[in-house]
């Protein structure tokens, strides 16, 4: 065909520990990964040039070769020069529906869905792992993004076990439309301020791993225990984000008062996500922290826990 539309959906982190210096400069984590259905749209379509052209009329979206959608294109190119030869450039159109730079990989779920489309239009066949070996080339979280689902990620994010799906969650996430934070900044800060407590020779980084405190909350997403999840939530990151971003820690604080299951920041933030059982109370609660905060430049999502990753509709 030569032409796929596909949906790439957003993720929160349920969990993230960070456990020391990794050789290659990053940080190794323990996280546990969900997907939810605030999903963007991917257009792809076959141009007959030898071109990649990007669509995206969202004004924080970059359009040149900064773009993971069109960083993720030119490695398919790069990989299989003979497809490429065969099949031509491609034409990629992005409907932005998830905040940009708010902590929920909005351009690594790109990345990831230009990767899955084009294996599809240039009819390779690749595997679900070798997908997630040419994501890990692009970025630490479009791996996960391809798949989806609930997961344990390791390593600096790209080492994937998957967790018995949990689709019957809903989220509240609130995002200050002026904040955005740099994943790298909160990753550097972090060192700086909790670098003694890291590990980094690669004997002591795999005992470290298995010391990881997630037990709680993997036990608790077997067992479906939606009040027990709720509890388990962990950021390390929160401990740099939460004193630099005031506006962060009051949705923080705001989401607690309002009787969620749980809240944490996603990622780097400065999203601030919650969990309740149902949409209406998923309702409710946007309607008691908006109402608490009375901020016109507060953006909220209502959205569901979702068992898939990158899909073709
Ligand atoms: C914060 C999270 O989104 C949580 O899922 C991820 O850990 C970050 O994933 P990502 O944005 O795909 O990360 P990358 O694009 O690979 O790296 C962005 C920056 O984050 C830092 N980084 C990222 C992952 C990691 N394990 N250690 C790091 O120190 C690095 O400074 C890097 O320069
Ligand atoms: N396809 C894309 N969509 C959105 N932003 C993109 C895209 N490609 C590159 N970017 C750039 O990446 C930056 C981070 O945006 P993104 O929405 O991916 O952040 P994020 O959700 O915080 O990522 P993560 O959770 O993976 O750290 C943006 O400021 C933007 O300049």
């Amino acid at each position: 065909m030569r032409s796929y539309s596909l949906l790439a959906p957003a993720k929160i982190n349920l969990y993230l520990e960070i456990l020391g210096d990794r050789p290659d400069g990053y940080h190794e984590l323990a996280m546990i990964l969900q997907s939810i259905d605030l999903a963007d749209g991917i257009d792809l379509h076959a141009n007959g040039t030898d071109n990649i052209r990007l669509h995206c009329d969202h004004p924080q979206v970059p359009l040149d070769q900064t773009n993971l959608a069109y960083r993720a294109a030119q490695l398919m190119i790069n990989q299989f020069p003979n497809a490429f030869a065969k099949f031509g450039g491609v034409d990629i159109e992005i409907e932005k529906r998830i905040p940009v730079a708010a902590g929920l990989a909005g351009g690594s779920t790109n990345a990831a869905a230009v990767l899955v489309g084009l294996d599809l239009m240039w009819q390779l066949g690749l595997t679900q792992s070798e997908l997630q070996e040419l994501a890990a080339m692009l970025g630490s979280d479009i791996p996960f993004c391809i798949g989806g689902g609930t997961a344990i990620a390791t390593g600096r994010g790209e080492r994937l076990s998957p967790l018995p799906d949990l689709d019957n969650l809903h989220v509240v996430l609130a995002k200050h439309r002026s904040s955005c934070v740099s994943t790298a900044w909160a990753y550097q800060t972090y060192r700086q301020q909790y670098s003694s407590s890291y590990v980094s020779d690669p004997q002591s980084l795999k005992e470290r791993s298995a010391r990881v405190h997630s037990g709680g909350l993997v036990s608790a997403i077997a067992h479906k225990d939606a009040a027990k999840i709720g509890q388990s939530l962990h950021n390390d990151l929160e401990r740099v984000v939460l004193p630099k971003y005031p506006q962060v820690q009051q949705l923080r604080e705001a989401f607690e008062k309002a009787g969620v299951l749980g809240t944490m920041m996603s990622g780097s933030g400065p999203t601030v996500f919650a969990l309740t059982e149902s949409r209406s109370q998923a309702e409710l609660v946007q309607q008691q922290v908006a109402t608490g905060i009375l901020d016109p430049g507060l953006d909220f999502f209502l959205a569901q826990f979702t068992a898939t990753g990158i899909r073709v509709v």
